[in-house]
C-alpha cells in the first residue's frame, strides 16, 4: 500500500473512534517519526498506539517549554511530510539497535540525527530530571498521572546543576516526587555536581537522555493528579511478548482492544477488564544503600514462590531481554537504547548523586532504602583489582524461594579474604558503585570535584557475591545518607576518612525534650494578645507586627531568611565582647544546683539579644517570613571526622550565605538540678555530657529551680552535637529565638552564619569556654580550634561563659 493510502486508512481508523483527521495529523506525523515510519507498528491492533498517542496528547495540556519544542519539531516535520507520500518505511532502526545493544549491559547512546530530532524523545528529554525515587514499594511516594500509571523518571548523563533550577518551579509535577532536597524555601543553594556514568556508559560530550519509566497501578486511585506530561506511546505488543508481560501484574491492555475515548474510562479499563489476577502478594523488594565511600550495593529480590510450581529460573539473556521489551512496551519507555542494565547503572549514579551532592530532591522521594544500619566502613573496598564482565548478573537463588538479581560491571571487587555470612538484607550479592577516592567531593581540596566520565577510575560498578561479604563488608553498605533518620528536611551524611570509628550512637532528636523534671509550658492559654501576631500572610509585609515589635520593632529576617546584617552584627558583637553583657545573678541557680552547702557567687550570664519568631497562634501563615528556624534544617551539612583530634565536627557542603539559619542546638531539657546530678554520674562513668545554659535571660527576675534550663545533647540530640568549638572567630553564632513561649526562661539555641561559608567548611561555633575554670559543670578539654585568638593556648582571663561544652 502506498504510503498515501495507509494515511488516509490511519485517518479513516481514527475517524471511527470520532478523532478528527485534525487531530490525527499532528500525532500520526510524530508517531511515524518515532517509528522511522515503520507502518506496521502503527497499524498493528487496530491503530492502537496511533489512539493511545492522540488521547494521550488530549489528556495533558502542554507546558509552554514544550509548545516551544514542539513547534521546532513541527518544523522539523515539514520536511519529513513532504516526504510522507512517496518514501517507502525505512528499516525499524532505534528497535534494530535496542536489539543490538540489549544483548550487553553496555549501551552506546544513540545520537544518530533521526533520534536526536525525534519529537517524542525531545519531550521525554525536557522532562528529564534526577532519579528520586523508586516508588515501586512506596505508595505514598508514587506520582500517579491521570492515566493511572505511577511515573518514575530517571536521568542517564550529565546532571543539570541545580542551582540553576534555584526559584523556579519543577517543569511537572512528577520531577519533584522526592522534594526533599529541594525543600529550600529560600532558594537555598543546593549544588550539584555534574557527575556522570562511567565511561563505558556514556562518552563525556553527549547530551543527556532521559528514561522515563511509567509502572502500571495495580489498584484503582481516586484521585489523581494532573500531569504534564509530553504526548506518550505505546507501541503495540507482539504476541509472543504479550504472556510474559502480562504475567507480572502488568496491567495492559488486551490485544484487539480499542482504545476508548478519555482517559478516565481507560482507568476503568485496566482496572476493571484487565486487574492483574493474583499480584497483590508480589514481595519484591529492592534496597539500595551505599557507604561512606560511595559504594552503592542494589538488591533486587522476588519471591519466586509466587510464580508457583512451575517457576524456574530465567537466563540472563532471557531476563534482560524481557525487561527491556516490557519497559519499552509496558512502561512507554521510547528511548531505543535503552538496557536494563544501563538504567541499574543509572540508578548507583543516582545514588552517589544524591547522597554526595548538595542538591535536593528528596526525602520523600528518596529511593526505596531498606534499614540498613550504620555499619562501618571496610578498608577492603579501596583497590579494585579484576577487569570484569559488564553484564547484568543472576547469582543465584535462595533456599527461601527468593531470587536476587544482581547487576554488576566493570571491575570486581579486590576484597579478600571473605567468608560467608548470614545479612538477611544482603542476601545473595551486591552491586557496588565505586567513587575513587581522588574524585570524591570530600578530598582535603575542600572542593567538590566533578567526575572524570573517561577515567575508569572515577567510578565503576564492581560486583560482590553476598557470600564472600564478610561482617565488615556489609557494615560498609550502611544507611550512610542519613544521620537524622529522617527526621529533617534533609538527609545529613557522615563520613570518616582518616579513622575507623564510626560517629557516635545517640538518638537524634530534631526538636528538644522534655527530659523529665523541666517544666516547659507551651500552652496557648498562656500566649495572649501581646504574644502573637494578627498581621496575614507574611508578617514582612506587615506595618506592625506584635512578634517583632517584642524583639525591637523590626523583622529580624530578610526576605530570603537570613537573619539582617544589622541583627546579626550586633548577636556577633555579644559574642566577641562578652565582658560588657555579662550580668550576675544575685542568687544564682546554677551555683544552687551544686547543692553542696557552699553557695558560689554567680559567675555570670550573657545576656544576648533575641528573636521572636512567629507561632500557631499568630495571624500570619506558615510561610511568613517571621518563621525561619521554626522550618527546620534546609542546607546541606555532613557530619565528618576531623582531622584536627577534635573527633567528628559538621561541615557544609554548599556555600552559605551570611546570616543564613544552620540549625539548632537540640536535645534534652533539663533542669539545673538534673544537669548536675547527670554530671555527677558522668563523671563517674566516664561518659559525656554536651549541656548548655539556656540561662540568656536569666537576668529578667529571679529564676525559680525548674525554670532554670539547659540542654544536653549528648545521648538524644541534632546535628549541632556534632559542631566543635572555635574560640572568637568561629563561622556560627548562636541567637536565642523565642517561639512558642512568652517567657524566655525556654527558648530555642539557634545557630546561624556569621560571614559567607564556602561549600566543605567545617561549622564551628564558640562555646564561649573560659579554658581556665576548672569549676565547670563538666570538664574541659584541649583545645585545637587552630584560631589565631584561641584563649585555650593564650590562657586568657576571661571570665567563665554561661555556655559550656566539654567531655
Ligand atoms: C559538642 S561536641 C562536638 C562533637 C565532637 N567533636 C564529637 O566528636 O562528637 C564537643 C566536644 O568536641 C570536642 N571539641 C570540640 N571543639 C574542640 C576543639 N576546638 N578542640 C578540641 N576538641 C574539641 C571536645 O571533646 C568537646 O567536648
Amino acid at each position: 500500500m502506498a504510503t498515501k493510502q495507509k494515511v488516509a486508512a490511519a485517518y479513516r481508523a481514527m475517524q471511527n473512534l470520532e478523532i478528527p483527521e485534525a487531530k490525527v495529523k499532528p500525532v500520526l506525523k510524530k508517531l511515524l517519526k518515532l517509528y522511522d515510519k515503520n507502518w506496521e507498528l502503527i497499524e498493528e491492533e487496530n491503530y492502537r498506539a496511533l489512539a493511545d498517542a492522540i488521547f494521550e496528547s488530549n489528556d495533558f495540556e502542554e507546558p509552554e517549554e514544550q509548545k516551544k519544542n514542539k513547534k521546532v519539531n513541527e518544523e522539523e516535520m515539514e520536511d519529513e511530510e513532504a516526504s510522507m507520500n512517496d518514501e517507502a518505511a525505512r528499516p525499524l532502526k532505534r528497535l534494530r539497535l535496542r536489539g543490538q545493544e540489549s544483548q550487553h549491559g553496555d549501551c552506546v547512546t544513540n545520537d544518530s540525527p533521526s533520534s536526536a530530532a525525534s519529537p517524542l524523545k525531545k519531550l521525554r528529554i525536557e522532562k528529564a530530571t534526577t532519579l528520586q525515587s523508586f516508588p515501586a514499594q512506596q505508595p505514598q511516594n508514587k506520582a500517579v498521572s491521570s492515566d493511572g500509571n505511577v511515573r518514575i523518571e530517571a536521568r542517564l548523563g550529565p546532571m543539570r546543576d541545580a542551582s540553576s533550577d534555584r526559584g523556579k518551579q519543577p517543569a511537572s509535577p512528577q520531577v519533584s516526587l522526592g522534594g526533599r532536597r529541594h525543600i529550600s524555601e529560600r532558594g537555598s543553594p543546593s549544588k550539584q555536581p555534574s557527575v556522570e556514568p562511567g565511561k563505558s556508559l556514556l562518552p563525556s560530550n553527549q547530551t543527556p537522555h532521559a528514561y522515563a519509566l511509567i509502572i502500571p497501578k495495580d489498584e484503582p486511585v481516586d484521585e489523581v493528579p494532573e500531569y504534564e506530561v509530553p504526548i506518550a506511546v505505546i507501541p503495540p505488543e507482539p504476541s509472543s511478548l504479550r504472556d510474559s508481560s502480562m504475567k507480572n501484574g502488568t496491567t495492559r491492555k488486551q490485544a484487539g482492544h480499542v482504545p476508548v475515548a478519555s482517559s478516565q474510562h481507560r482507568d476503568r479499563v485496566r482496572n476493571e477488564d484487565i486487574r492483574p489476577s493474583s499480584n497483590k502478594e508480589v514481595a519484591s523488594n529492592v534496597v539500595i544503600a551505599s557507604s561512606a565511600k560511595g559504594e552503592v550495593k542494589l538488591s533486587l529480590s522476588c519471591n519466586s514462590a509466587i510464580a508457583g510450581p512451575d517457576f524456574r529460573m530465567a537466563n540472563q539473556e532471557q531476563l534482560l531481554k524481557m525487561m527491556e521489551d516490557k519497559c519499552l512496551r509496558s512502561y512507554k519507555i521510547t528511548d531505543p537504547n535503552f538496557s536494563i542494565a544501563k538504567m541499574l547503572r543509572d540508578i548507583c549514579d543516582c545514588m552517589l548523586e544524591f547522597s554526595t551532592d548538595s542538591n535536593g530532591d528528596s526525602k520523600e522521594g528518596s529511593m526505596t532504602r531498606s534499614g540498613v544500619d550504620v555499619l562501618k566502613e571496610s578498608e577492603a573496598h579501596d583497590t579494585p583489582i579484576v577487569e570484569g564482565n559488564k553484564e547484568l548478573d543472576i547469582l543465584s537463588h535462595s533456599s527461601n524461594g527468593s531470587v536476587h538479581v544482581n547487576s554488576f560491571s566493570a571491575l570486581v571487587s579486590p576484597r579478600s579474604p571473605f567468608s560467608p555470612t548470614n545479612q538477611s538484607s544482603l542476601d545473595d550479592g551486591v552491586l557496588l558503585s565505586k567513587m575513587d577516592k581522588s574524585h570524591d567531593f570530600s578530598q582535603s581540596d575542600g572542593k567538590k570535584q566533578l567526575e572524570d566520565p573517561v577515567s575508569p577510575n572515577s567510578r565503576s560498578l564492581v560486583i560482590v557475591p553476598h557470600h564472600q561479604l564478610t561482617a565488615d563488608d556489609a557494615r560498609s553498605f550502611h544507611d550512610v545518607n542519613d544521620l537524622t533518620k529522617g527526621n529533617e528536611n534533609v538527609q545529613i551524611s557522615w563520613v570518616n576518612e582518616t579513622t575507623d570509628d564510626f560517629p557516635p550512637s545517640f538518638n537524634y532528636i530534631p526538636q528538644n525534650l522534655v527530659f523529665q523534671d523541666a517544666h516547659v509550658n507551651i500552652s496557648l492559654s498562656r500566649i495572649g494578645t501581646a504574644d502573637c501576631c494578627s498581621c496575614v500572610g507574611s508578617c514582612v509585609y506587615s506595618t506592625h507586627c506584635a512578634c517583632t515589635d517584642k524583639a525591637g520593632g523590626e523583622l529580624a529576617y530578610t526576605a530570603q531568611g537570613l537573619m539582617k546584617e544589622e541583627t546579626l552584627e550586633e548577636c556577633i558583637a555579644i559574642s566577641h565582647n562578652p565582658q560588657q553583657h555579662y550580668f550576675y545573678c544575685k542568687d544564682c541557680p546554677l551555683e544552687r544546683s551544686k547543692n553542696d552547702g557552699c553557695l558560689e557567687p554567680c559567675k555570670g550570664h550573657l545576656k544576648r539579644k533575641f528573636i521572636k519568631e512567629c507561632w500557631s497562634k499568630c495571624g500570619c501563615g506558615k510561610q511568613c517570613g517571621n518563621r525561619v528556624i521554626q522550618r527546620g534544617i534546609t542546607y546541606n551539612l555532613q557530619v565528618f571526622f576531623t582531622s584536627e583530634e577534635k573527633g567528628w565536627g559538621l561541615r557544609t557542603l554548599e556555600d552559605l550565605p551570611k546570616g543564613a539559619f544552620v540549625c539548632e542546638f537540640a536535645g534534652e531539657i533539663l533542669t539545673i538540678g538534673e544537669l548536675h546530678e547527670r554530671n555527677m554520674k558522668c563523671t563517674e562513668n566516664g561518659k559525656s555530657m554536651y549541656p548548655i545554659l539556656l540561662d540568656a535571660d536569666w537576668d529578667s527576675g529571679f529564676v525559680k529551680d525548674e525554670e532554670a534550663l539547659c540542654l544536653d545533647a549528648a545521648s538524644f540530640g541534632n546535628i549541632a552535637r556534632f559542631i566543635n568549638h572555635r574560640c572568637f572567630d568561629a563561622n556560627l553564632v548562636e541567637i536565642p529565638i523565642q517561639i512558642e513561649c512568652p517567657d524566655r526562661y525556654y527558648y530555642h539555641f539557634a545557630l546561624f552564619t556569621s560571614r559567607n561559608i564556602a561549600a566543605q567548611e567545617e561549622l564551628t561555633w564558640d562555646y564561649g569556654i573560659d579554658f581556665d575554670d576548672h569549676d565547670q559543670p563538666v570538664k574541659l578539654f584541649q583545645c585545637r580550634c587552630g584560631s589565631k585568638f584561641c584563649r585555650n593556648m593564650k590562657r586568657s582571663t576571661r571570665t567563665t561563659r554561661s555556655v559550656t561544652i566539654a567531655r
